[in-house]
């Protein structure tokens, strides 16, 4: 297949030498390359079977905007962008197709589903603490953002805090708390490199090249990868 990554930076270099690894073609675009979108005509697109977006929150809707109004398909890791999701998917399912994650890796999709298991336990306080590098932009993460989505599709109504550390180049930490009189659970997921986020997309990318048009997240996907 040939992919097409946007946002050379630390997780899209990643991003594009694991295509690359797997046996993919792969063209690569920073910002000084496609700002506004500028880079995303039909000529660029021809023959890319999916673009890999890993970007800012404000260049990914640009990018979203071009590659669904060309009827391309394009996988989002960037976080930060939800204001617009109902926009991007309502376009998706007219033309192109999205994918989206707020966490690409397989480890976190498992902690998501622990969590909703967690949260159905009566009795306790939920609150979220995410430790990451201290250029990250946005805060909470999106992936705390979806553990408390979790925990309030569970828990309705329920005060779920969420804390945020900026260190160093810590990859991503996310843990989740139940605080109860009695005890305290918690589940932890550490990342140990960008490595898991970068797979996790390239195997999203391959996935979404042989769908229809729609919009898929890539909770209800991982599975099928
Ligand atoms: N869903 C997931 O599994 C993961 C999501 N992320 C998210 O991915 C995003 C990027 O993260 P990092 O790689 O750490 O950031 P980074 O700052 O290292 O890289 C972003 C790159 O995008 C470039 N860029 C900006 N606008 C562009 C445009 N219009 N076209 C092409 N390139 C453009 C920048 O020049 C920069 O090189 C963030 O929103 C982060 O939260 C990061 C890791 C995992
Ligand atoms: O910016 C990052 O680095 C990461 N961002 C994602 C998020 O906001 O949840 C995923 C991962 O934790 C790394």
């Amino acid at each position: 297949m040939l992919f097409l990554v946007l946002g050379k930076g630390k997780t899209g270099s990643l991003v594009a030498e694991i295509a690359h690894e797997r046996g993919h073609g792969v063209r690569a675009l920073d910002i000084n390359e496609n700002r506004g979108a500028s880079a995303l005509t039909a000529p660029t697109l021809a023959g890319v079977d999916t673009v890999i977006d890993f970007t800012s929150a404000e260049a990914a809707v640009q990018n979203m905007r071009a590659v669904l109004a060309l009827g391309s398909r394009i996988v989002v890791g960037t976080t930060g962008w939800y204001a617009h999701l109902d926009e991007m998917r309502s376009k998706a399912q007219k033309r192109g197709a999205l994918l989206y994650g707020t966490n690409f890796s397989i480890g976190v999709q498992k902690l998501f589903r622990l969590t909703a298991e967690l949260a159905r336990l009566d009795g306790y306080q939920f609150s979220i603490s995410e430790t990451h590098h201290n250029t990250k932009l946005d805060a909470p993460s999106g992936t705390a953002l979806t553990l408390q989505e979790i925990i309030h599709a569970a828990r309705p109504g329920s005060y779920v805090p969420i804390t945020s550390h900026r260190v160093g180049d810590a990859k991503g930490e996310h843990i989740v708390t139940a605080n109860s009189d009695i005890d305290v659970l918690e589940l932890r997921h550490d990342a140990a490199s960008r490595r898991g986020f970068a797979l996790g997309a390239v195997r999203a990318a391959e996935w979404l090249a042989k769908q229809q048009p729609g919009a898929y997240d890539f909770r209800d996907i991982f599975d099928q990868l």
